[in-house]
């Protein structure tokens, strides 16, 4: 892959995103990024409800995580983003920017001339049970384990034309870190 890019891993909540996330920054020697710590405080709120956040919740967080990504590759940087990205349209935000939020096309934003970065999609794979059941056992964390299923509802798992890697939950840590860097393709 041809730094400088963007390496989002992605999935539900309690997928793994943040470990995978962190150790896979660590290894390559890149800044990590986890869109957790950007949510503004009413979408942390609302889920410290157990009320599910909407597009119009994430769209504002996604795009300044656009505009951070951006700034990061264009002094030279690539980056690690942990982040659930649920939605075609939410990793197109992500790649492009706002535009990408009003635009219905395979490519969005290409012909408009938005920036698009290099990135590939880790996307962590697994099932209910598997992910409801680490979830319990997580302390101190603000996302009530019952919006787990929400969030399933809400997955649109990546998919040709994305860049993506996909890989079980159910796989050791120790075991994708170097699978996730040996399959490396930044597009
Ligand atoms: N591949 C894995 N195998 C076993 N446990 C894992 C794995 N990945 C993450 N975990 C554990 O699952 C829980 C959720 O992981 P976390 O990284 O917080 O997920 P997310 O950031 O997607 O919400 C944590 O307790 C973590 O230690
Ligand atoms: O898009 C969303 O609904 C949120 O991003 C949501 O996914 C939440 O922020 C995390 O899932 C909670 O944190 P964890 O993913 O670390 O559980």
């Amino acid at each position: 892959m041809e730094p400088p890019g963007v390496v989002l891993v992605m999935g539900v909540s309690g997928s793994g995103k943040s470990t995978v996330g962190s150790l896979l920054a660590a290894e390559l020697g890149w800044k990590f990024y986890d869109a957790d710590d950007y949510h503004p405080e009413e979408n942390r709120k609302k889920m410290g409800k157990g009320i599910p956040l909407n597009d119009q919740d994430r769209i504002p967080w996604l795009c300044n995580l656009h505009d951070i990504l951006l700034r990061k590759v264009s002094s030279g940087q690539s980056v690690v983003l942990a982040c659930s990205a649920l939605k075609k349209m939410y990793r197109n935000i992500l790649m492009r920017g706002e535009g990408a939020a009003t635009q219905n096309s395979e490519e969005p934003g290409e012909k408009e001339g938005f920036p698009k970065l290099k990135l590939l999609v880790v996307y962590l794979n697994g099932s209910f049970e598997v992910i409801s059941g680490r979830l319990a056992k997580r302390k101190g964390h603000f996302m009530p384990p019952e919006l787990l299923q929400s969030q399933f509802d809400t997955l649109e798992p990546p998919s040709a034309p994305e860049n993506f890697l996909a890989l079980s939950v159910e796989r050791s840590v120790s075991e994708m870190i170097p699978f996730i860097v040996d399959n490396m393709k930044m597009k």
